[in-house]
């Protein structure tokens, strides 16, 4: 028998920012890939919903109105979810935001928050967690949310694009550390998905139509696109996959001309 499996029956999952978006996609798609899932995200209307998705998908759901950018609340967050589930398996840092000023613009609170949000809580959320994963040594993944714009240059922001070039980096690193325990990390490198972070930039035409001018797919991505690397990742199909960078994207970042 060759072909591995893509299911996830047995295992745990945490994923920030799964209120909504991306990460309510990937958190229910981890559901009905066989995971029982925590959720994290401030709003908790939010999460109620994805919680009744996962709950459908007939997997257990905890969640967690939390602030991912507070070390605090997220050591308070994963000792909830261990004393639930018992061991985390895989952690999906997708928890992300953008204010897109340009560079002479941008202020020192501004770059605080986007880091805060984007970089800071993914490597926090990975200490707290790989902690627990390199004692169980079960073979855990952790997975990034980039952007193709931590790969080459978007007018969305300097300083966004420097979390999302960092979270490269941040894969590549922890995955070098922590193959010893077993722990695969890798990220995804997503290009437009219409989500509530990108819907007022997607119901511009001018703005879709630039979108597809450098998207050789000719279309902007469905999120159901995003959840399969996801659950393809988290999975054991990946199992000699680490510190790798898959970019779902239709093919902006190869674009030539
Ligand atoms: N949509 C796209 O086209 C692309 C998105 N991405 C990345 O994908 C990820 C998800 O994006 P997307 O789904 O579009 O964004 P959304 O704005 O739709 O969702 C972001 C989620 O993160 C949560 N969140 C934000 N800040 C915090 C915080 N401080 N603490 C806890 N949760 C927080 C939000 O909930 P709440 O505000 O209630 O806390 C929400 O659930 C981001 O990292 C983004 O950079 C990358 C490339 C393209
Ligand atoms: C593709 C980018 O990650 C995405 O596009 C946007 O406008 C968002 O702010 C992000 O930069």
């Amino acid at each position: 028998m060759y072909l591995p499996t893509f299911r996830l029956d047995g295992k745990t999952a945490i994923v920030t920012g799964a209120g909504r978006g991306i990460g309510r996609a990937i958190a229910v798609g981890l559901a009905e890939a066989g995971a029982d899932v925590a959720i994290m995200s401030r709003t908790e209307s939010d999460l109620r919903e994805t919680a009744r998705l996962i709950e459908a998908a007939g997997r257990k759901a905890c969640m967690l109105a939390m602030d991912v950018t507070e070390r605090d609340q997220v050591q308070k967050a994963v000792s909830v979810v261990i004393d639930e589930f018992k061991e985390i398996n895989i952690l999906v840092n997708n928890a992300g935001m953008n204010i897109r000023s340009k560079a002479l613009e941008v202020t020192d609170e501004e770059w605080q928050k986007i880091m805060d949000t984007n970089l800071k809580s993914a490597f926090m959320m990975s200490q707290e967690i790989g902690r627990t994963m390199a004692d169980n040594k079960n073979g855990a993944s952790i997975l990034s949310i980039s952007s193709v714009g931590g790969h080459t240059a978007l007018r969305t922001g300097v300083v966004y694009a420097a979390t999302k070039a960092a979270m490269i980096q941040m894969t590549k690193v922890l995955a070098l550390e922590w193959g010893t325990f077993g722990i695969r990390v890798n990220s995804l490198g997503p290009w437009y998905f219409k989500t509530p972070l990108t819907e007022k930039l997607l119901s511009d035409e001018q703005y879709v139509n630039d979108i597809l001018a450098v998207t050789p797919l000719n279309r902007i991505g469905e999120l159901y696109e995003i959840v399969g690397p996801a659950v393809f990742l988290a999975s054991d199909a990946s199992s000699y996959i680490t510190g790798q960078t898959l970019f779902v994207d239709g093919g902006m970042t190869i674009k030539g001309f």
